[in-house]
């Protein structure tokens, strides 16, 4: 450690009390770890013409302030976005790992004012150039770097919640603060964008409004659809950018529709399955004809720090609460007893709320029967349950429906996300249609997506409704 470069931003710190007005702010740290940092800055065009700090805590997050602040101010919004942690550091002439908490925390609080100053920047186009969006996990990493000759990154921070920090998801801190690593590993500007409020209300809203109506959302299909993707273009507008990129698998045809991915087994054509035909123009999909194995061997051979990371397994922001207590916690669906019953109306159980139960379901029932049960609907408090037969529907119905060809070439359907393609043919027209399986599907669950296929190529999308 370099004493000299971090006494001298410790005794003229490099715009301490500059910019209180006049910026996009950022904060971090908190009464947890006892630091406090804000820093702002300011963009015009491509530029970063001002910045400034604040800092309330140890010596070392001053310095980190003052280091922040001198290497952004003047610079492209570029320069200033491949500003992480290390380059902190080394500004300071290095960092003990005691005092390398400073220097995280200036560029969380930086990354946080540079992502919203970015909202409103005008870089100029570059017809390469991709906006690659990066989660912290292994896809996203191999997206970005198989695109990394042109690309910036951008991570969203979707979710924060208060008691449960979902350290282990994709929306939470540790996430963001990941993928910026590995963006800055890569030489990629990095961009922080809060979209917790938009979150919040696009997505996990609906999510609590469908529970409590006894229904079954699916939130990352219109999170994919109405908040982070078109968030995301929005952004690459402001950076020039004509295209997104994302770690998803799915293919996109020539004549502009989204196709399963060459993987089935990892496909997620279903998942994206609300995009418009416009925004699916801009996205742009390296995974698409890969396997997951392949995409691990590109990690490690490229060294990617997330080589080994562990898919994620739930929606982002149940990350260490599970469905139960966040739907307590958010929506104050508290356990509301009530019985099990079988479609002729034999009592064979009870339970502690409705909510917790999916059309379709069959483990944690609790119910001993000769032959397995499944959740047929809920009725109020009732959970209705019955035989695999007595799930079995050839007739569903979807509203919000939105078709992208005339109905008539809709050949199949995929009703759950994890479940293969049913034949079906489209009855009827506009927001309101009709689907007629050609073989019976067990446990269409009202709200969730119906994606409508041709093939494998999708062609429409809509919700089940009861
Ligand atoms: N918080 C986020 N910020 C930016 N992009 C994100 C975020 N979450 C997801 N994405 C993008 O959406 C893609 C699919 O996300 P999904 O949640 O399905 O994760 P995944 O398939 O496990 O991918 P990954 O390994 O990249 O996390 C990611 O590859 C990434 O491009």
């Amino acid at each position: 450690m370099d004493r000299e470069r971090f006494e001298e931003h410790l005794a003229a710190p490099t715009g301490r009390g500059a910019l209180r007005s006049g910026g996009h702010d950022g904060h971090a740290g908190g009464a947890l770890c006892g630091d406090l940092i804000r820093v702002s800055v300011r963009v015009e065009g491509d530029r970063v013409v001002a910045a400034g700090f604040d800092a309330d805590g140890c010596g070392a997050l001053t310095a980190a302030g003052s280091a922040a602040v001198m290497l952004v101010e003047g610079e492209h919004i570029f320069t200033a976005a491949r500003v992480g942690t290390t380059a902190i550091a080394e500004e300071l002439g290095g960092l003990s790992p005691g005092k390398l908490h400073a220097a995280d925390l200036a560029a969380d609080a930086l990354h946080r004012a540079l992502g919203a100053a970015a909202r409103e920047a005008a870089v100029p186009v570059d017809e390469g150039r991709v906006l690659v969006a990066m989660s912290g996990g292994v896809d996203s990493a191999v997206a970005a770097h198989l695109l990394r000759e042109n690309a910036v990154a951008v991570t969203l921070e979707l979710w924060r919640d208060e008691e449960n920090d979902a350290g282990a998801s994709c929306c939470s801190a540790d996430a963001v603060r990941l993928a910026r690593m590995v963006a800055h590993q890569m030489g990629l500007p990095h961009f922080t964008l809060d979209l917790r409020p938009e979150f919040r209300a696009g997505v996990v809203d609906p999510f609590l409004a469908g529970y409590a109506a006894g229904e079954t959302p699916n939130p990352c299909v219109s999170c994919n659809g109405h908040v982070r993707l078109d968030e995301m273009l929005a952004l690459a507008d402001r950076l020039g950018a004509p295209f997104l990129a994302t770690g998803h698998y799915a293919r996109v045809t020539e004549d502009g529709l989204l196709r399963a991915a060459a993987d089935p087994a990892k496909d997620q054509s279903y998942m994206l399955a609300a995009l418009s035909p416009a925004s699916i123009a801009r996205m742009r999909f390296p995974l698409a004809e890969l396997t997951k194995p392949e995409v691990r061997v590109i990690a490690t051979e490229a060294a990617l720090p997330v080589a080994s990371r562990a898919d994620s397994q739930d929606l982002c922001f149940l990350a260490g609460t599970g469905k139960a207590r966040f739907l307590a916690r958010h929506a104050g669906l508290e356990d509301k007893p009530g019985e099990i019953v079988t479609t002729t109306g034999e009592i064979v159980g009870d339970h502690h709320g409705a909510h917790n139960f999916t059309v379709g379901q069959r483990k944690g029932l609790g119910v001993q029967a000769p032959e397995p049960l499944y959740v047929i609907r809920t009725e109020g408090r009732r959970v209705v349950v019955g035989s695999k037969d007595e799930l079995a529907t050839q007739r569903v119905r979807v509203r919000g429906a939105r078709l992208h060809r005339p109905g008539s070439e809709v050949d199949a359907v995929r009703l759950r996300y994890h479940s293969r393609a049913v034949p079906c043919r489209v009855v009827g027209e506009g927001r309101s249609l009709e689907l007629e399986l050609g073989e019976p599907f067990h446990g269409a669950a009202p709200g969730q997506t119906a994606c409508l296929l041709r093939g494998d190529v999708v062609v429409g999308v809509g919700t089940i409704t009861a």
